[in-house]
């Protein structure tokens, strides 16, 4: 849109720029004048419908002291894929999927785990009886159950959890501006009574009863003015009577995420700095990830302050889903610092997370995903290879295993092995790669290193095929191209060497394309004698190279051998495999003049 079409349609919002207009940004910075370079045009969207949250909302915090720290320990993770993950399903678990998950999470270390909403549905409700009744519940294990604020659900909710030992009894209400006038029909006051009202339900079933404690949420606390939010927690910590040995729990839930990270981390800490008897109150948030950062929110939240967290494996949840634990919890990983949960099965964990869910974990999904350990592309596995070798020999030379050396492997943030990964997929071969990656592939599927001027030349030959067949090359492919691009054309029928006075005699009967060849020659060596014989039949062969691995062990292991020769004016490469060294070496030679082009007619 041009800007005369633009000011045609007006202003559209008192204070807001005619839509579609170029509005100059004041930029003091010093780079401010490379935004003149491809200047982008007005998009159609209509943005002017939104504003920034914080107009809205502002948060009364000038000085924050997040932004400085840095995370030293894990916070209390508190799973709730039974429900807020559950709710979020098209198909809700059923009770075997949620048992299934539940011992899974057991399994992998949580030691609160959110359940369901039991007054919900006949399923939830039978979870808890289940789990009260049976003896599915470690001691150490607290079971969370949630609840709206009404007087019939939290009964129900107490009627759940007879019989459990150690409970947090969840209740929420919405309390930002939008949730009070148009869902609940309340103001301010009212809905305090409301939840006061329903707290006080809460606290009357639980009572006499050792192991229960209880959380708040202000659902949408994001939203919700930070003066209101603090006067309502207030009261509940005072309500529910919390102290050091009892504390409450008060979650601040980005129910729906609108803006950025950083805001997110101020309103924790405020509330960090200004919630009353904070020695008694754990504070907790509950990201979700609507703009794509509920990650990016929950760490900056745990500097701001929070002490718990709640989310989803692999960020299930409702609509873009929960604040992802497996995401969270390896992100402390990566910094040394222990994550207090069990990731060393993440496949397990992700089968039986998209066995619950009946949902897929993307295969770019952060730490879990199928390929994020993967690199295609030819200077990342150049790279890789290289940091391989130099993980393996600095371990070595330190005398520890190379699964608990320090980690600085270029492109992998982590070790696949801490994680129970295999090191198979980190390399995978297309049109993208390069020599590293196919000599990677071929020598640990292999055990070959082939030498670099033919990694260089062969590597030419893959690009040209995974350009032309637009997939990628496996191990065993490449293993197959390298036989056909650099193996023998034609037969070894017969060979014998035996030493003889002068060296050694070799006898040998072969096709080479259409030519026959059979000899008998005496010299300073097998090879010697072949590069002779074919000399005297009217090839002119130098091996320039000669290099001999074995492939394989045991009593099917066999020799390959790579000869790189110049046979007439053309350098050549050749391959041999063979039970006998010996033969492995003619054959390698007789590949590279078998494969060399025929010389020009006279
Ligand atoms: C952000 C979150 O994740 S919140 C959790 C959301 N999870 C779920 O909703 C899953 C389970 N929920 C359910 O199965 C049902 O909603 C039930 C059984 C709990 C209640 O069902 P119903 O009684 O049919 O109510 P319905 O769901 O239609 O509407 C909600 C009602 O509760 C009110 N309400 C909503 N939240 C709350 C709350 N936290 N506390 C008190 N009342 C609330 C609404 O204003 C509405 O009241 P109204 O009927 O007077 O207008
Ligand atoms: C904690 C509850 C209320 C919740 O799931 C949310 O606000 O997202
Ligand atoms: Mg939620």
């Amino acid at each position: 849109m041009d800007c005369s079409s633009a000011a045609a349609a007006g202003p559209d919002r008192a204070g807001t720029p005619p839509r579609g207009s170029i509005v100059p940004v004041a930029r003091s910075d010093p780079g401010a004048s490379a935004m003149n370079w491809n200047r982008q045009s007005p998009s159609p969207m209509p943005s002017h419908r939104y504003r920034p949250h914080t107009e809205r909302v502002p948060v009364p915090i000038t000085e924050r002291r997040w932004p400085t720290r840095q995370l030293t320990e894990a916070p209390l993770w508190v799973p709730v894929d039974l429900r807020d993950g559950n709710q979020a399903l098209a198909e809700p678990m059923d009770p075997a999927r949620k048992r299934r998950l539940f011992e899974q999470l057991v399994a992998m270390g949580y030691k609160e785990i959110e359940v369901g909403y039991p007054s919900a549905s006949r399923t939830d409700f039978d979870f808890v009886r289940d789990l009260a009744t049976g003896d599915l519940v470690p001691d150490d294990v607290t079971i969370v159950v949630f609840t709206a604020a009404r007087t019939d659900l939290v009964e129900r909710t107490h009627e759940s959890v007879r019989g459990l030992p150690n409970v947090v009894l969840h209740m929420y209400t919405a309390t930002a501006p939008t949730w009070r006038s148009v869902v609940l029909g309340h103001d301010r006051k009212s809905l305090h009574r409301l939840i006061l009202d329903a707290a006080a339900d809460v606290a009357r079933g639980a009572e006499g009863r050792d192991g229960v404690r209880f959380e708040f949420s202000p659902e949408v606390f994001n939203l919700t003015e930070p003066d209101y939010v603090l006067q309502v927690c207030d009261s509940l910590t005072e309500l529910w009577d919390a102290s050091p040995d009892r504390p409450v729990i008060h979650n601040l839930p980005a129910t729906v995420e609108i803006s950025t990270p950083n805001v997110y981390a101020d309103q924790i800490e405020y509330m960090h700095r200004n919630l009353s008897r904070r020695e008694s109150v754990i504070l907790s948030v509950h990201p979700h990830n609507d703009r794509g950062t509920g990650v990016a929110c929950g760490e900056l939240a745990v500097l701001a302050g929070a002490q718990r967290v709640e989310g989803c494996l692999f960020g299930n949840g409702e609509r873009t889903g929960n604040v992802d634990l497996v995401t969270l919890a390896l992100n402390l990983h990566v910094q040394g610092v222990d994550p207090m949960i069990d990731f060393s099965d993440i496949d397990t964990v992700r089968r039986t997370v998209q066995y619950c869910n009946r949902i897929d974990v993307h295969p770019r999904h952060p730490y879990g995903g199928d390929l994020v350990y993967t690199a295609f592309s030819g200077t990342h596995q150049d790279a890789i290879k290289k940091g391989f070798a130099h993980h393996r020999a600095a371990a070595a030379a330190a005398g520890v295993d190379p699964d608990v050396a320090p980690w600085d492997v270029p492109y992998l943030p982590i070790d696949p092995h801490d994680v129970g990964r295999d090191y198979e997929a980190v390399i995978r071969v297309n049109s993208q790669s390069g020599k590293g990656g196919v000599a990677y592939l071929l020598q640990e599927r292999y055990g070959v290193e082939l030498p670099r001027a033919l990694q260089i030349d062969f590597a030419r030959r893959v690009q040209r095929a995974t350009d032309d067949g637009g997939t990628e090359m496996t191990a065993a492919q490449l293993w197959k191209l390298l036989h056909d691009n650099y193996s023998h054309r034609g037969d070894l029928d017969w060979w014998a060497v035996e030493h003889v006075e002068g060296g050694d005699r070799l006898r040998v009967r072969a096709t080479l394309g259409d030519r026959a060849l059979d000899c008998d020659v005496t010299a300073g060596g097998p090879v010697e004698a072949l590069t002779r014989a074919l000399g005297e039949s009217g090839t002119e062969v130098e091996v320039i190279d000669l290099s001999q691995q074995s492939v394989g062990t045991g009593r099917d292991a066999e020799a390959v051998t790579f000869a790189h020769c110049r046979v007439g004016e053309h350098p050549t490469w050749g391959v041999g495999l063979d039970r006998s060294v010996t033969a492995s070496t003619l054959r390698a030679v007789l590949a590279a003049v078998s494969r060399a082009p025929s010389p020009a007619p006279a």
